[in-house]
């Protein structure tokens, strides 16, 4: 299975959503990554240009790939597995209503989802798993990995 090799990732925000702040964007983006580095040897840094190992965008419809967005609802984003060039690199479709909140599509719980794919996770089976298939809103607050997940991203990087 794919995994990076280095133990610092990083990751590059190239297209925000105008729904959230840049503020909140990378603040949110960068607490999806503390899940996994809090629990895996690996630290995730932003940069502002050049190319990052994960690059980020939100973007509606077509986006520059093959997987072009469905407009709201259905796909609410996607990411590739580790690797070099597209590898790792990490979309969000900007006609879903992305939110910090319960109400709409919880960001944070999103690109937590998303940023295991681009460590190497497959969806998982576990419905209180992070990697099951479909997004169901659960609190925030001191949010941590579940135990599914954990034990998935250990055994790849632990
Ligand atoms: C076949 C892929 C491209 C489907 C895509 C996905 O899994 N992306 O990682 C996706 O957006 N799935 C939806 C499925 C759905 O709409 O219910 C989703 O919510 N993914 C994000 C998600 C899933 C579970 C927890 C948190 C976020
Ligand atoms: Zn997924």
């Amino acid at each position: 299975k794919p995994r990076w090799k280095q133990s610092v990732v990083t990751y590059r925000i190239t297209e925000y959503t105008t729904q959230l702040s840049q503020r909140e964007v990378d603040s949110t983006i960068a607490k999806a990554f503390q899940l996994y580095s809090d629990v895996i040897p690996v630290d995730f840094k932003q940069i502002f240009s050049g190319t990052a190992d994960i690059m980020i965008l939100f973007k509606g419809g077509d986006h520059g790939d093959f997987y072009p967005f469905d407009g709201p609802n259905g796909v609410l984003a996607h990411a590739n597995s580790p690797g070099p060039e597209q590898g790792g690199d990490t979309h969000f479709d900007d006609d879903e209503k992305w939110s910090l909140s319960s109400h709409n599509i919880n960001l944070l719980l999103v690109a937590a989802h998303e940023f295991g794919h681009a460590l190497g996770l497959d969806h998982s089976r576990d419905s209180s798993a992070l990697m099951y298939p479909t997004y169901r809103y659960v609190s925030t607050n001191a949010y941590t990995l579940p135990r599914d997940d954990r034990l998935g991203v250990q055994a790849l990087y632990g």
